[in-house]
């Protein structure tokens, strides 16, 4: 069991990443007190039913009081709530961290609300699946994954530190990006590729010359790996969308444009444009193999820490 690296570690919203973080804090003795709270008194319960903290309550103002890391794992666009709500009762010095898979709008929501005298760094986790809940959640989600912050231009050199070192306990690896520029890279390999799948998934549920049955009878792989992005949690979405919409904006103009240039080609018969695209397309897979960021099979993230659990 590591030396715990806070004394009192708050979660607001217990879904599937605080209650992975929990698993994980709790597994590892990173804190003595791991307070939870969430807006409703079911996941509240189901929390406490599956013994993910030390203590449980529904008042976030009140599970604050002298934390010294408060992360919040909330749809993005709950994070202003939060962030009013939570504001007054925090703790001198303490860190307030977040896991929203936008960064920009975030900081819009929260920083203003945040004294100066608590340290608050964004982060993203780069880890999760198409499940959501306490449930869903489970150890070893962020081994091996990235996890970004964005910290904003004053920025304390040691709280940074010592967020990171929580972040590395969990198995991640760190990097740093401007807030704009995480929301531009999340837009194409995260939030398009979801709305691609909610895309498609809709589309073939509208047909009318290919039942459903049909769909589901004889979905190929590649279609089945669609929607299992499309039975994302659509709360955690529909926010991602109207909170990163400039980047998601550009990402589906610039799509729409390639997509069209396919469909020329097609119509045309033009096979050797086909040909060079899918040729280039397979070298980035390859790519990505090489570089062994191919986790995403069906069971990734599944690793266990290699610490036992206790
Ligand atoms: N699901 C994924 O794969 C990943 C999600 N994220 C981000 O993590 C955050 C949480 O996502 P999940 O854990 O997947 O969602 P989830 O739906 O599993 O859990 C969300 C939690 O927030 C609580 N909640 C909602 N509104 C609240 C409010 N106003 N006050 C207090 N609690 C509130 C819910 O009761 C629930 O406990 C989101 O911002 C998402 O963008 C980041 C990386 C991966
Ligand atoms: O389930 C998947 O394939 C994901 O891509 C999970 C995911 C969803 C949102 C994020 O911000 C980060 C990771």
């Amino acid at each position: 069991m590591a030396e715990p690296l806070f004394d009192k570690i708050t979660l607001i919203g217990i879904g599937l990443i605080g209650s992975s973080i929990a698993r994980d804090v709790k597994a590892l003795g990173l804190a003595r007190d791991v307070t939870i709270s969430t807006r409703s008194a079911d996941t509240l319960k189901r929390a406490r039913e599956l013994d993910l903290g030390t203590g449980y309550t529904l008042a976030a103002e009140e599970a604050v009081t002298d934390a010294d890391l408060v992360i919040v794992s909330v749809p993005v666009g709950a994070s202003e709530a939060v962030a009013k709500q939570i504001a007054p009762h925090l703790k001198a010095g303490a860190i307030v961290t977040d896991v929203g898979s936008t960064k920009a709008s975030v900081i819009a929501q929260m920083a203003p609300h945040m004294p100066s005298n608590v340290h608050f760094i964004p982060g993203h986790p780069l880890a999760g699946t198409e499940k959501s809940g306490p449930d869903a959640g489970f150890r070893g989600l962020f081994k091996g994954r990235w996890c970004i912050f964005t910290p904003l231009a004053d920025t304390d050199p040691d709280a940074l530190g010592r967020l990171r070192s929580f972040w590395e306990a969990l198995g991640s690896k760190i990097d740093e990006m401007d807030p704009e520029h995480h929301d531009k890279v999340l837009a194409i390999v995260s939030h398009l590729p979801h709305i691609i799948a909610y895309n498609i998934v809709g589309t073939a549920d509208d047909l009318e010359t290919v039942t459903e049955s049909e769909v589901i009878k004889y979905s190929a792989s590649g279609f089945r790996d669609f929607t299992r992005l499309a039975a994302s949690d659509p709360t955690m979405w529909r926010d991602v969308c109207l909170h990163n919409k400039d980047a998601l904006l550009e990402m589906l103009a610039r799509f729409s444009e390639d997509l069209a240039y396919l469909q020329r080609a097609i119509r045309w018969g033009e096979g050797d444009k086909l040909f060079e695209l899918f040729s280039r397309t397979r070298s980035i897979r390859r790519s990505i193999v090489e570089a062994g960021q191919d986790v995403d099979t069906p069971d990734f993230g599944r690793h266990v820490l290699d610490t036992p659990e206790s």
